[in-house]
Order: structure tokens, then C-alpha cells, then sequence
């Protein structure tokens, strides 16, 4: 539909649309309205959006106004004028029974509290309820059901004709093909919602896509929307859609009118009953507007924990008969409004590729970017992970690219407009040689991770020093990244051991460093000497060795010398250890560098044997006790009540098995809690439970 020529114009375009100080005259409105057509088209019929939302909603906001203040300039085609259009011309359009539109859209409680007053001027009520459900993140469809039985399923269309993806829709299993409605003498029912793939789902799809060399999407919307209008609906069956009903939009009846269909939330119950996925446990019924504020706000925070994505919460007005009054406009109901999360994305132009060298050696490419604010921070460098990920996604220097930051995750390049480029962009090219030392890199045959193998690399002994010293290693307070890149340039700290040989007197000639925070390190680095001989294993960065593989190794053994003798095979034997981590383990006790080092660290005072009180067995109360934790902790993280139950004597399992006692069942608990739930050996306990018993 669009040619490349075109396709860089209205990129161009957006782009300078996007600026707030360009403003919309009688001149350019008309060039807005095609860039914003531009994007309906790559988001909803092509499923492969180039912005971000939150940049379609302001141009969309910016058209909006310029119309408000020029009403003799709108044209009954303008964007604001009907709901963008998901026609392909695949398939045949239907006439949906009544207009399928969009929703206002609302971004904080400002917004919310003025429709609160335009409802009740419009419905002339004090108090009217509100229900509030999910704003689930797919592609709305329709469905009608005939004397119980599932006649059609239409896409939204163009509002007014839906494509019929009858077939397709059948595919989806949580949409029955019978429903019980002749309970409730509905004789016919146009009903809607939101078909969706789950998070999990989707990855697996994208996974599939990368390993068959295609483009990947870039969100499970786009995804869910696409399989719906495959034309081959044995393969709609293989995508794992889901659907959620949240809507009765018409009915015929064929006797008295149910109690049911005189509330939203009545009639979602029905729904429900008839045995369709309805919003249930999602669905919370206000009585006023600051509830429902505090409510959205809270759900936002736990936006995460769910299985599927959701970009904010839709407001219904309960009571139908008051959303009757209320109406609609061409555009959307009056009677809802959507609450709008923080974006996750948004665009900006990939600038430079630096390659970070870790501290096992592994070379990163870490894109810079022209900053831009992503949820609630300022986004300008993007890990881009390996050589194979810039080659699957086709990342050049110069482009245009769609940036994500989902809650905690780091950022991540999702893909790169490539329509846009002008020709002006560059390949990205890995380097052959390590960035910092210059020995030639390596990849080992299936590996997609570039490796400098000189254990001497500079960048190396400085990350291994910075993460001996981390938090989660031997946790030398106030030692920090800063410090260890200051004590190295200067040359007063070149290996690990030299951390417990550091020469205090020279420190205390640096700019910044007082009595007291000598003393501090002094004390932190004493301290030190001390640590669990599993923060000691972590600590000294053997290759794929992390916390846990820590603990198992520490659980085995009373020095660590005794690691030293290890053969791959005995390794093996014990728990969660796998022959790659075995070979890293035993690499790493065949050097003499290895060697000499930790006989330095053990001279200097490190202790390498347990102390009394990690050995003493038979008086800790968890001993011999099994414990998992699953789903969202709210009191505690992860890893403190993992760390309680060890000090407790307990272990920490890392699956669901007969050895396992206790499982820990946080919020949004998934697979782990039903597998145990099987096994009627396991106890299954909620997160205060655990609390009490740890008391
Ligand atoms: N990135 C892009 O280039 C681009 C282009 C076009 C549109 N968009 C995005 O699409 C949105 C506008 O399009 P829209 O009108 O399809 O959607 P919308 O986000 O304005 O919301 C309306 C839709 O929400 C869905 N929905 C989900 N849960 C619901 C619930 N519980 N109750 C009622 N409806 C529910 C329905 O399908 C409904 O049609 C904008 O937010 C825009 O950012 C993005
Ligand atoms: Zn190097």
C-alpha cells in the first residue's frame, strides 16, 4: 500500500511532528492526517507499528485540538472522525449490529475526576457506580451467538464492517462454540472483547520467528492481531490465543429480560456463567471516583505479575440504563473512558555501538541512543546483548529505532525502522581484536557470545575486582565500581588480593578520603575476611558460576581447597550442576595463576574453611527442611527469604519434586504452585504463613 519513498516521507514527517514547537496550520493539517492514516495502516493492518504509542497518541491529541479550534476544517475522514480501520481485504466485511468504536483516553487522575463531572451532568446522578476492569492489550473482536449457538466473529474494522474471521476465531479455545443463553431468553447476542496472547506465548512466537530468520514482532498486540487474520485457521489454532469477553453491545430476547443485562457488571457475570472468559476477579465495582483512582494506581504497579499485557484500565458507568443517556460520539461511548499507563517504548535514533568487555571476558555491544524518557527514566544506552541479536534484528548506526522498558527489565532495541532508512546509515561491525587489551577475540562453534581469552585484560581484572567486591559477593561496603577503577588507575590495587594489602596510607593522600572513611573501608575490608564461604565461592567470578551454584558448592565441601580436587564427573553428581558449569569449575582450579592467587587471598587473612557456626549441624530449626518460593513476595525480595531459610538450616530447592516440604506461594503464582498442588507431599504455604513460622 505504501512505497519506501513514502514510507520515508511520513517518517520523516512524524518526526517533526513530534516536535512540540510544530505547530498545525490550515497549511499542514492535511499532511498530519495522512501520517497519522500512515500509522493506522502499519498498526493495524500491517501489525507492525514504527512509533510508539504514546507518540501516535500526540499526534492524534495535537490533530484533535487544531480541529477543537478549527471546527469548519474537520473533514468527515479526519482520524478524530472514525476509528482507525484493520481492513486488509482479505476476507469479507460484515456490518457489525451496533458500532464497534475506540475509547476516550485518560493519563491521570486529573482526567479522570473531569469525566466524573461529565458523567454526572450528563446522567443527572449524585453517585453513579463505576466498574473498572483491565484495558487488555490485543485486537477487539465481535461475536454474535444465535439461538446459543456461535454464528460469526468479526474483527473491529472499520467500526462499522468487521472482516468475518468466523473460522479463525473458532480456532480460539476459550471461545465456546455453544452457550447456554436461551437461560436468560436471549435469543441472539453481539458480544465483545479482546483476543490476546499471553506474554509466554508470545515469546515462544517471536522465538520461532528469529530461529526462521523473519522479522520478530514487537508486542503480543501486534501478534494476537495478526494470527486472527491468517488465512489458514489450523495455524490460528497453533498460536495459543486467548480471548476476554467484556462487553453485551446488543440482544434480542425471546421472553422477559433478565436482572443480569440491567448492570455492566451483570451481565460480565453472565457472561462468565455461560462459560466465557470474562473479566471476573479483574473486575471492581466503585461507588466513587478517588476509589477507583487509588485502584488504577495500585493495578499499574502490579502490571507486571500478570500473564498477559494490559496498557491501562477501562471506567465503565455500571448501571446500562445510564449509559443509555450518556450515548456516544462517532468516535467512542461516553459512558467509559480508558486509564492509560506510563509508556514503554518510544523512539529514537541509535547513535554509536561501544563494546564493554566483562569480567569473564565476554565482549557486550551497548548501543547509545539519543536520550529518551521511557517509564519514569532517561533511556540513552541499550544493551544489545551479542553479534547474533544486531544481525537478527538488522540493527544499523543512523536508524530509527523502537525502544522498550518493561517495569525492572533493561531496556531493549526492539527493532529498527527499517522503511525509513535513507541510505545514509552504517552496518555495525564487531570488532576482531578485545576494545581494551587487543588480543584477538574467540567464539566457541554454537556460542553466540564473542570472548577476549587474556585472563591479563585489563577490562577483565578490573570487573573481576568490582564484582570480588559486590554486594552480593563479599560485600565490602564502600569499596564500590568507583573506588576499584580509582585504587587500579592509580596502581595501588592490580589483583584480588591486593584488596586485603591496599596501602591506607597512600589512600589518605587522595582527594576525598577522611579519617573516617578510611576507617570505614578498613573495617568493611576486615570484615571481609570472614564471609560465608559461598559469597567466597561467588566472589573469585568462575565462569558460570552464580549465587545458587554457589551455595550447592559450599552446601558440599568444609574448605575450599576441597574444590580444587574435584573431578567434572563428581561434580556433576551434585544437585543443579550440569557438565558446562562442572568444566567452568574445573578450568578454573587448573590454572597456577589460580592457584597462586587464592594462596595470596588465604595468606592475607581470607578465611577459605566454614566457621563453627556455618558448620554446626542438628540445632537450626529448618534443618533438613526443604523450601521454594514462587510467584510475587510483598514483604520480603527473592533472595532475603531465601536467605532466611538458609540461615535457618533449610535448603532451597529449584523445582517441584517429592524432596520438596515447603513451597512459598507469592501473588501470580503459576506452573510451580499446580505442579505442587499435585503432589500431596508438599505443603503449600502463602507468604505470611512463612513469616510467622520464621518469627
Ligand atoms: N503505534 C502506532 O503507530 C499506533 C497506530 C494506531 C493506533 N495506535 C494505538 O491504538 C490506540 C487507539 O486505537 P484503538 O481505538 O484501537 O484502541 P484504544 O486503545 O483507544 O482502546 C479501545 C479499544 O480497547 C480495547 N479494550 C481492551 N480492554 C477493554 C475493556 N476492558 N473494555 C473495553 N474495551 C477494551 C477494545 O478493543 C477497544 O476497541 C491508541 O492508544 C494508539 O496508541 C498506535
Ligand atoms: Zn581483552
Amino acid at each position: 500500500m505504501y512505497s519506501n519513498e513514502q514510507a520515508q516521507l511520513y517518517t520523516r514527517e512524524t518526526q517533526s511532528f513530534l516536535q512540540p514547537e510544530q505547530k498545525i496550520s490550515e497549511l499542514n493539517v492535511e499532511q498530519l492526517r495522512d501520517v497519522l492514516r500512515f500509522h493506522e495502516y502499519r498498526y493495524y493492518v500491517s501489525d507492525d507499528p514504527m512509533i510508539a504509542d504514546t507518540e501516535y497518541d500526540l499526534l492524534h491529541k495535537k490533530l484533535q485540538a487544531f480541529e477543537k479550534e478549527n471546527p469548519e476544517l474537520v473533514t468527515a475522514d479526519s482520524p478524530t472522525q472514525r476509528v482507525g480501520a484493520d481492513i486488509t481485504g482479505d476476507f469479507l466485511t460484515v456490518p457489525h449490529l451496533v458500532p464497534m468504536l475506540s475509547l476516550e483516553n485518560s493519563y491521570n487522575a486529573e482526567d479522570l475526576r473531569d469525566w466524573d463531572r461529565r458523567v454526572k451532568e450528563g446522567t443527572k446522578t449524585d453517585q453513579p457506580e463505576y466498574s473498572v476492569e483491565p484495558k487488555f492489550d490485543g485486537a477487539g473482536i465481535s461475536l454474535i451467538y444465535e439461538n446459543d449457538r456461535l454464528v460469526r466473529g468479526t474483527t473491529r474494522g472499520d467500526g462499522i464492517r468487521g472482516e468475518d474471521i468466523t473460522q479463525n476465531i473458532k480456532q480460539i479455545r476459550s471461545v465456546p462454540l455453544r452457550a447456554p443463553f436461551s437461560k436468560y431468553n436471549i435469543q441472539q447476542i453481539e458480544i465483545r472483547g479482546e483476543v490476546m496472547m499471553s506474554k509466554k506465548s508470545f515469546e515462544a512466537f517471536n522465538e520461532k520467528v528469529m530461529a526462521a530468520g523473519g522479522t520478530i514482532l514487537a508486542n503480543p498486540r501486534n501478534a494476537a492481531s495478526g494470527s486472527l487474520r491468517m488465512k489458514n485457521s489450523k495455524a490460528v489454532a497453533e498460536r495459543n490465543l486467548n480471548a476476554f469477553l467484556y462487553h453485551v453491545s446488543d440482544y434480542t430476547l425471546s421472553g422477559p429480560k433478565p436482572e443480569a443485562l440491567s448492570t455492566h457488571s451483570g451481565s460480565l457475570q453472565m457472561l462468565w456463567d455461560c462459560g466465557f472468559r470474562a473479566p471476573k476477579k479483574e473486575l471492581h465495582v466503585y461507588k466513587n471516583i478517588d476509589e477507583v483512582i487509588a485502584h488504577v494506581t495500585d493495578y499499574e504497579e502490579m502490571r507486571d505479575t500478570l500473564p498477559y499485557e494490559i496498557d491501562g484500565m477501562v471506567l465503565k458507568v455500571n448501571n446500562l440504563a445510564l449509559q443509555d443517556k450518556l450515548g456516544m460520539t462517532s468516535h467512542h461511548p461516553r459512558w467509559a473512558i480508558a486509564f492509560k499507563f506510563k509508556a514503554r517504548q518510544a523512539t529514537t535514533v541509535l547513535r554509536q555501538v561501544e563494546f564493554q568487555v566483562g569480567r569473564t571476558g565476554a565482549v557486550t555491544p551497548v548501543a547509545k541512543v539519543d536520550p529518551v524518557f521511557i517509564g519514569g527514566v532517561t533511556v540513552s544506552s541499550v544493551s544489545l546483548f551479542n553479534e547474533d541479536i544486531i544481525r537478527e534484528k538488522d540493527l544499523c548506526i543512523g536508524d530509527t529505532v523502537l525502544v522498550e522498558r518493561a517495569g525492572d527489565v533493561i531496556p531493549n532495541i526492539i527493532k529498527a525502522q527499517k522503511d525509513a532508512r535513507t541510505g545514509a546509515e552504517r552496518c555495525i561491525i564487531f570488532p576482531k581484536d578485545c576494545p581494551v587489551c587487543g588480543a584477538e577475540l574467540h567464539k566457541p562453534e554454537g556460542e553466540s557470545v564473542w570472548r577476549c581469552v587474556n585472563a591479563n585484560c585489563e577490562a577483565q581484572v578490573v570487573e573481576r575486582l568490582i564484582h570480588f567486591v559486590s554486594k552480593n559477593a563479599m560485600d565490602i561496603r564502600s569499596f564500590g565500581e568507583a573506588n576499584v577503577r580509582k585504587f587500579y588507575d592509580l596502581g595501588l590495587l592490580k589483583t584480588i588480593p591486593d584488596i586485603y594489602r591496599i596501602d591506607f596510607m597512600k589512600i589518605a593522600q587522595l582527594a576525598g578520603f577522611g579519617k573516617k572513611s578510611i576507617e570505614n573501608l578498613q573495617k568493611a575490608i576486615e570484615k571481609s575476611k570472614t564471609q560465608s564461604l559461598n559469597r567466597i565461592i561467588f566472589a573469585l567470578g568462575i565462569r558460570y558460576v552464580g549465587e545458587t551454584t554457589a551455595k550447592v558448592l559450599a552446601n558440599n565441601v568444609q574448605s575450599l581447597w576441597e574444590l580444587k580436587d574435584f573431578t567434572e564427573e563428581q561434580l556433576m553428581q551434585l544437585e543443579d550442576i550440569g557438565p558446562k558449569v562442572a568444566s567452568g569449575i574445573v578450568d578454573f582450579f587448573d590454572t597456577e595463576e589460580t592457584i597462586a592467587m587464592l594462596k595470596e587471598l588465604e595468606a592475607a587473612g581470607v578465611q577459605f574453611t566454614k566457621a563453627s557456626s556455618e558448620k554446626k549441624s542438628g540445632d537450626l530449626p529448618f534443618e533438613g527442611t526443604t523450601f521454594l518460593f514462587t510467584g510475587t513476595l510483598t514483604a520480603l525480595t527473592r533472595s532475603e527469604a531465601e536467605e532466611k531459610v538458609e540461615a535457618l538450616g533449610g535448603k532451597i530447592l529449584s523445582g517441584v519434586s517429592s524432596k520438596l516440604n515447603y513451597l512459598v506461594a507469592g501473588a501470580e503464582a503459576g506452573s510451580k504452585l499446580e505442579k505442587a498442588k499435585k503432589l500431596n507431599t508438599v505443603k503449600i504455604i502463602t507468604e505470611n504463613a512463612f513469616l510467622k513460622i520464621i518469627e
